[in-house]
């Protein structure tokens, strides 16, 4: 059955009804958006222009059962018996996004809502969080979503506060985060975000799913996910993820510009360790139409070298010539991480991920957030991939960062509970590498 034959058709001979109220609530600095009171006997009609299908045509006598916290079209009721009766619509899932009316945001929430991400059966739940001073700008963001009439789109809410817009989360995006600007680090940001990745910790700890699927893209990421992960000790470590598919997808197209074939033909491509400028890449397990990148590539000078820095360097140099960082490519890169966790790895393949790395076969450090290769069988859940070559080079490149995030967790000690005292990031840094 074709997706535009389950959209609903709404009446909205009532909509001048649905404007709404601002409360802004003294505790916890909470705005709240709700939908003013309907008055009793109001008539809200839907109808589904399915064949096969027919959703009861709901004529309400009663005072509307309200959605917390939606935004306009979306504190309409809708029915989705439809799409279980004739079992083509999966249960609604609910998607945190941080930083929702930021620029990677602004791409991101578009593609989850057209059904790129999880399916054009998934109907979802989009709840943004953003703050006092974005909290316009993310009814921007909630208005453009309404009027691009997206069917599987059931649900907008916006919020300030992690504790609400949390709830029930079955995904969480961590995006919400100060950018760096030319000339910094990555990890010059840890004492300005560290902070927010502890609160967001403790709020999905508190009100997410148990199994909720956490995504933390705000740099530096892996430090962040690490905090994150440590404040939200019900919630299981293996669910949290630093995002460095962006690196990866990098490492893909230098490879293949640099072998004169297209993108798709590079596999098997891991970026160990931390999304930052001691990342690596590892050309020594992947390929090139299935043969080893080093058969393909001969210049193992070029290999080491240039091709490692510019991956490594990708970030900073789009920075300097487009005066910020990535968005477009970065919504595209948490996209495929997603889609990675909910489909299948094909075989032989794997993705990189920044993951807890208790257990890991590797000999990397325990209790870090590190990016190592993993397979998905496309629920949600992952097994690092074990049968990977690592010789004297790769070794030494995965200690360096391996050091940087050991440096980076001793940083934020006062962050993750392991000591109260909090010190100078960028000096202890300096200090350990
Ligand atoms: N892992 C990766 O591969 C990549 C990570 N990133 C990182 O993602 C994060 C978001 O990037 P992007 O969407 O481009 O950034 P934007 O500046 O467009 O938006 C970031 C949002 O973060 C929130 N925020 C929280 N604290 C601050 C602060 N101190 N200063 C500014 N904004 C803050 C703001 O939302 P509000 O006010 O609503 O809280 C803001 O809208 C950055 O940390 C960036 O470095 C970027 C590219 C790749
Ligand atoms: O470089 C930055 O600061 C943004 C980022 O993480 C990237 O583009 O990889």
């Amino acid at each position: 059955m074709a997706l535009a034959d389950l959209h609903t058709k709404i009446d909205l001979q009532n909509s001048s009804q649905l404007s709404y109220v601002s409360t802004r609530l003294s505790y916890n600095h909470r705005i709240s958006l709700r939908p003013l009171p309907q008055p009793h006997n109001s008539r809200i009609c839907c109808s589904v222009t399915s064949k096969e299908v027919q959703a009861p045509v709901t004529v309400n006598t009663e005072e509307p059962k309200k959605k917390p916290d939606c935004y306009g079209i979306f504190c309409l009721t809708y029915d989705l018996m439809a799409g279980e009766e004739t079992k083509s619509w999966k249960k609604l899932i609910n998607i945190a996004i941080s930083g929702a009316a930021g620029m990677i945001s602004n791409h991101l929430l578009f593609k989850l809502a057209s059904g790129e991400v999880f399916g054009p059966d998934q109907p979802i739940a989009l709840k943004l969080l953003g703050s006092e001073r974005s909290f316009e700008a993310l009814e921007g963001v909630a208005m453009e979503l309404e009027d691009s009439l997206f069917p599987l789109l059931r649900e907008v809410s916006i919020g300030i506060d992690a504790y609400e817009v949390f709830q029930d989360a079955d995904w969480a995006l961590l995006i919400g985060a100060k950018p760096r600007g030319p000339g910094m680090e990555r990890a010059d940001l840890l004492d300005i975000n560290g902070q927010i990745f502890a609160e967001q910790g403790k709020a999905l700890n508190a009100v997410a799913s148990r199994n909720v699927k956490v995504i933390v893209v705000g740099n530096p990421c892996n430090t962040n996910a690490l905090i994150c992960l440590k404040n939200a000790p019900d919630i299981p470590a293996k669910n949290f993820h630093a995002l460095t598919r962006l690196d990866e997808n990098r490492a893909k197209c230098q490879l293949a510009l640099k072998a004169g074939v297209f993108y798709d033909k590079v596999s098997n491509v891991t970026i160990w360790g931390n999304h930052s400028t001691t990342q690596v890449p590892d050309f020594l397990n992947a390929k090139i139409n299935g043969i080893p990148v080093k058969e393909v590539i001969k210049d193992t000078k070029w290999l080491e070298e240039e091709f490692t820095e510019m991956v490594q360097k990708r970030g900073g140099v789009l920075i300097k010539k487009w005066g910020r960082s990535s968005a477009a490519s970065t919504a595209v890169s948490v996209v495929d991480a997603i889609r990675s966790l909910v489909t299948p790895t094909p075989e032989g393949d794997w993705i990189s991920s920044g993951v807890y790395t208790a257990g890991n076969p590797y000999g990397i450090a325990e209790d870090i957030v590190f990016s190592m290769p993993c397979r998905s069988k496309g629920d949600g859940d992952y097994e690092l991939v074990k049968d990977v070559i690592i010789d004297d080079y790769l070794r030494s490149r995965i200690k360096m960062t391996e050091a940087e995030l050991l440096a980076e967790k001793r940083c934020v000690a006062h962050l993750t509970g392991e000591v109260r005292i909090k010190f100078p990031s960028s000096r202890i840094l300096q200090l350990t590498l």
